[in-house]
């Protein structure tokens, strides 16, 4: 049996050294902090990516250089399982562990009882493919990736510049190539020639779409969106704004799906663009969130999110089951969080399973797993739909009895290749809205009108330690600290319509607090008197107490 290369990645780790003064932590979103300091984490996921393919007898593991949605000085990183899944959560620990060993030493023991604990057979080969948003740090990062994965000899493949979500098809790509369940060729063409010719077959013979102004965020989705637009032709025309990628400061500033989300606003930028009725959609900095919008005839903007994509696509999905005929061997299940607006789970609900679960993508993509197929999307326009590979082997084999039968079959087929069901991505999801819009001839009007969301207020309260914050009841109900959610219940009785959770974020060091009520105004004044309640208990500092907290 091999044993590490102590001597190589000690060496080139003394080119890497962690800063002492900080800690790490593989979170939801993976390792994800201010961009200058993360030179040693990335030496040592490049070590750890190459463990976790040994671990699994030499299988491609993937690995994202990414701070998504995040100003442009962070950056992060997040590694990808061979399924294009994200790490299995297990192994969130060991990263944290490896990421924090404070010299080199403890970092070779860490990896010795890493190797142990696991016992990862060190004589299987190491394969790692990695990517990289637009972000001016990535470049530098990627060569300490690049000098980890030398340390300890990984077979490394650099995908270069370009989404998350095409660096997730990437790895499920190579995967299983020349397998009988080939996800696709194992290049950026081959995504796009997958997505592009499922696109124009769901489109065949409808009514051609409007143009799609589409806000690339000034990241990497405009290069990504630039080149899908070609394979696309004259299928659908994408009209590309923000797409500084090279303008220092541009990326994810006032514009792009999370700018949208949170200000519930058109981006300055577009306000040139977008005319009345016309359909516009933001990508995030990474290109797996998607927000879609339209400007109603008064010039209000309207906002199309992940619950309204949900909600839009599942309909799609059933309708389609059904005429295909297989409504009885094909059950289409809905994956939301507590963050999904009440009327959208109203609506879904009256129509299909839909199950809530904790916040984060991993969460989501697993439940959506126990459908035959099973349609996810976070409120802020991260999501997907996953066929169950029995049910892509059903409509695989399905004999249709009528032609309408078949042409639906078809549809259903035809989804399977343009959905990226690796994970959320921007570019599929919104090939996947175009086909439904155009399948039903609906403008944003008919789609923004399959429910109204109820108005809602998201607001963070900084706290002193947001451990102290303990849920259950996917993440909708408190149990620490004690007596809260019973205060939380009380107030929220006196609002018509009123709902409100609070949970610690996983992502920030702070408290949200989510409200909603039939009137703008009482879903502001619930989640401001939430918040206020949420400060108090913790034992916030009266003197700092923000102003709007009632
Ligand atoms: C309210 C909200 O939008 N929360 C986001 C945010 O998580 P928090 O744990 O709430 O910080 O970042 C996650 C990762 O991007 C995303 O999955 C999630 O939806
Ligand atoms: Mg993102």
């Amino acid at each position: 049996m091999s044993s590490l290369p102590l001597q190589a990645i000690k060496s080139l780790s003394e080119l890497h050294q962690k800063p002492s003064h900080l800690r790490f932590q593989y979170g939801t979103a993976g390792f994800r902090t201010l961009g200058s300091t993360l030179d040693s984490v990335l030496f040592r996921v490049g070590v750890l990516a190459a463990l976790r393919s040994k671990r699994l007898d030499g299988r491609t593991i993937g690995v994202m250089v990414t701070a998504s949605h995040n100003p442009e000085e962070d950056n992060g990183v997040k590694l990808v399982d061979p399924r294009g899944e994200m790490l299995e959560a297990s192994w969130e620990a060991h990263a944290t562990v490896i990421a924090n060993a404070l010299t080199t030493n403890d970092l070779l023991d860490a990896l010795d009882s890493l190797v142990r604990t696991l016992k990862i057979d060190l004589s299987k080969p190491a394969r790692v493919v990695y990517a990289r948003d637009t972000r001016p740090s990535g470049e530098s990062l990627i060569s300490a990736l690049q000098d980890g994965l030398k340390a300890i000899g990984a077979e490394a493949r650099d995908a270069g510049i370009t989404t998350t979500p095409i660096l997730h098809y990437l790895v499920k790509a190579i995967n299983t190539k020349g397998a009988k369940d080939s996800y696709g060729e194992d290049s950026e063409e081959g995504y796009y020639t997958k997505l592009s010719e499922a696109f124009k077959k769901l489109v065949a013979g409808r009514r051609r779409l409007d143009p799609l102004i589409v806000d690339c965020a000034n990241g990497v989705g405009a290069s990504a969106a630039a080149k899908l637009a070609q394979y696309l032709g004259d299928s659908l025309t994408l009209r590309l704004e923000n797409t500084s990628i090279t303008t220092p400061g541009a990326l994810n500033h006032a514009c792009g799906a999370d700018f949208v989300k949170t200000t519930q606003k058109l981006p300055p930028s577009l306000t040139d663009h977008l005319r009345p009725g016309q359909r516009g959609c933001s990508l995030d900095g990474d290109a797996d969130r998607l927000m879609y919008y339209y400007l109603d005839e008064r010039g209000t903007f309207r906002m199309l999110d992940g619950d309204k994509i949900a909600a839009l696509v599942a309909a799609f999905i059933v309708e389609q089951v059904k005429l295909a005929g297989l409504s009885d061997e094909i059950k289409v299940g809905v994956v939301q969080t507590a963050y999904a607006n009440g009327a959208s789970t109203k609506y879904l609900a009256e129509r299909l399973p839909v199950k809530c679960v904790p916040t984060g993508v991993k969460h989501l993509h697993h439940a959506a797993e126990h459908y035959n197929i099973g349609v996810y999307f976070e409120a802020n326009g991260h999501g997907t739909v996953l066929f169950s590979p029995a049910t892509q082997e059903k409509l695989a084999t399905h004999e249709p009895s009528t032609p309408a039968q078949s042409t639906a079959l078809n549809h259903l087929i035809n989804l399977t290749q343009l959905i990226n069901q690796t994970v959320g991505d921007a570019l599929s999801d919104m090939l996947l809205v175009e086909v439904v819009l155009a399948h039903k001839s609906y403008s944003g009007v008919e789609w923004d009108s399959l429910y109204a969301d109820l108005p809602n207020r998201l607001v963070k309260v900084v706290v002193g330690d947001r451990n102290a914050f303990k849920t259950e009841d996917a993440e909708r109900r408190l149990v620490s600290p004690p007596g809260l959610q019973t205060k939380i219940d009380d107030l929220v009785r006196k609002y018509e319509g009123g709902r409100s959770f609070v949970r610690p974020s996983g992502t920030e060091d702070v408290v949200r607090v989510y409200a909603e009520a039939a009137l703008k105004a009482q879903a502001d004044e619930l989640a401001f008197r939430v918040a206020g309640l949420v400060y108090d208990t913790a034992g916030g500092d009266a003197a700092k107490r923000p102003k709007e907290f009632l």
